[in-house]
């Protein structure tokens, strides 16, 4: 067998009483692509923040090439020739594209921008390099970081997480990048939740549950419910099946919107049309970028319409145009941004305050003071029902790993038990145990009369969940398509801008 690239030993890393990491160990060999798989919480992320240098392991050793190697940093790990994109961003939003990879790699700008031009069409990673990263969406973010990293010329690549917000035909692409980046010597450390993923791109995966390894495969021959079983410890449950249901009430009407926005890099929005029923899921697919973020803001209030727009918008029949973001969710209007660490939750505020941001109508305010032990039991509630792996309420939102914050944020909306629930990419970052958990609850929801709004890049969720979807694609809609009788590459056709020739669209 050749020598590994990368071996661990005995690696522990531990978070005051939480045990992140426990006697690891773990072979990277040359040219290969290696998975770390594991529930939310079992300590992948950490795992792969003590090999890029971010964190250093309490005991334990790592050879890297056959020599002991000891990080302080990741500027280390990079000279050493090791790369990692993250699963949280980690770009200046007032800075270009070009401007915060030059902060990384060397080089004149113009020559830059035109690597970074090649990158994006070589790997369909398309991104202009001037623009400013605060217009950009996330899965536009998330497109920068994979080029910042590529452009290191890394020996590993570590990617957690890297196709959580590409759309399917850039997946491909990435895929057989890094299958060309295998082949000419580089290795990549490969975390995702998606077991079809891992079966299609890795050779190895580690698996780990609660912080330790559980095991050490081939992915390609198990499937994808042994996978999940390793993984979780116990069988999926199946998906919950939608009851058939009339239509009932109109919870969201929006109606021929229009939106400018000042901002030269957003996308404008014309003629946006959708209804979303009591008892009802509506799917809005599309790739990020369409305008997934500004419609977003529009419903939820976050952006004031123009005087002349106002009378697009309605929620539980009532014109809320010139209504903020408060004064809608106080007629039943809940909201789960895409974002959740920038606008779903702060990182440095507790569970509990966390749960007052948007559940304080709860009764958790006495006389304009928080009552503690209200707010106590709603975040307390909230982490046992959606079973969010962390030590308590007063834990910070910043300290739980990804898939947990995500938890308790689409259950903390949930648990306001709203008219109309919208949610922007429910699943984002969540393993498959809890995502299937995720989408049966709302499903359930649905069931039982909640209007439900959902925006996903993932189509395998959307026709999961949704009585209809919609496509964004540049900033138009396209008409409802039922989706029992719609095929996914009916809805991939809208989202690259075709247009359908089949008549199965709604009246
Ligand atoms: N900075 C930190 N402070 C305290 N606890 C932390 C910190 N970082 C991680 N943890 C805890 O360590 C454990 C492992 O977290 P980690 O982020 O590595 O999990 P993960 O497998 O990557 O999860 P996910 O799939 O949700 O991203 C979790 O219990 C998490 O709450």
């Amino acid at each position: 067998m050749t020598a590994p690239l990368l071996s661990l030993r005995g690696i522990s890393k531990s978070y005051g009483q939480i045990r992140a990491n426990q006697a690891i160990d773990l072979d990277v060999p040359p040219r290969s692509i290696h998975a770390i798989l594991g529930e939310n919480g079992a300590g992948k992320s950490t795992l792969v923040k003590l090999i890029y240098g971010v964190e250093q392991p309490d005991s334990g050793t790592i050879m890297w090439k056959g020599a002991p190697l000891s990080l302080a940093s990741p500027a280390e790990a990079r000279r050493a020739g090791i790369g990692m994109v993250f699963q949280h961003f980690s770009l200046f939003e007032t800075l270009t594209v070009v401007e915060n990879i030059r902060l990384v790699v060397p080089g004149r700008k113009a020559d830059l921008a035109e690597r970074i031009r090649t990158l994006g069409r070589d790997f369909g990673l398309e991104v202009d390099p001037f623009a400013h990263v605060h217009a950009l969406s996330v899965g536009e973010r998330q497109r920068v970081e994979i080029i910042r990293c590529l452009m290191t010329n890394p020996k590993l690549l570590i990617l957690d997480e890297p196709t959580s917000v590409l759309p399917p035909q850039s997946v491909e692409k990435l895929f057989d990048t890094l299958r060309r980046l295998r082949d000419g010597g580089v290795s990549v450390l490969f975390i995702s939740h998606k077991l079809e993923e891992i079966r299609a791109i890795c050779d190895h995966a580690t698996i780990l549950r609660g912080g330790r390894v559980t095991g050490h495969l081939d992915p390609r021959e198990h499937d994808v419910h042994d996978l999940a079983r390793m993984m979780i410890g116990r069988d999926m449950p199946e998906p919950m099946p939608a009851l058939a249901r009339s239509g009932g009430d109109k919870r969201l009407e929006i109606i021929g919107l229009d939106y400018r926005p000042d901002d030269p890099f957003a996308v404008p929005l014309s003629g946006i049309s959708l209804t979303v029923r009591s008892g009802e899921i509506l799917g809005i697919a599309g790739i990020s970028g369409n305008g997934q973020t500004e419609l977003a803001a529009l419903i939820s209030g976050e952006t004031e319409l123009p005087r002349e727009q106002r009378d697009r918008i309605y929620m539980m029949g009532k014109d809320v145009g010139a209504l903020d973001a408060a004064t809608r969710r106080r007629l039943g209007f809940a909201f789960v941004p895409e974002d959740r660490l920038g606008r779903g939750a702060v990182p440095e505020m507790s569970l509990v305050l966390n749960g007052l941001l948007t559940a304080h109508p709860l009764k958790l305010l006495k006389h304009g003071l928080i009552d503690r032990k209200n707010a106590a039991a709603f975040a307390d509630e909230c982490i046992r029902r959606y079973d969010v792996r962390t030590p308590g309420p007063e834990t910070e939102a910043g300290a739980l790993s990804g898939g947990n914050l995500q938890k308790f944020i689409v259950g903390r909306e949930i648990m306001l038990s709203p008219k109309l629930l919208f949610v922007a990419q429910p699943t984002w970052g969540v393993d498959i145990g809890a995502a299937s958990a995720i989408r049966r609850r709302l499903v359930t929801l649905r069931n039982e009369g909640m209007a439900i709004l959902v925006i996903s890049e993932e189509l395998e969720e959307l026709f999961e969940l949704c009585d209809s979807i919609q496509v964004l694609h540049n900033g138009k809609l396209s008409p409802p398509l039922v989706t029992r009788d719609t095929r996914p590459e009916e809805i991939g056709r809208y989202m690259i801008g075709a247009r359908s020739p089949s008549g199965k669209v709604l009246a």
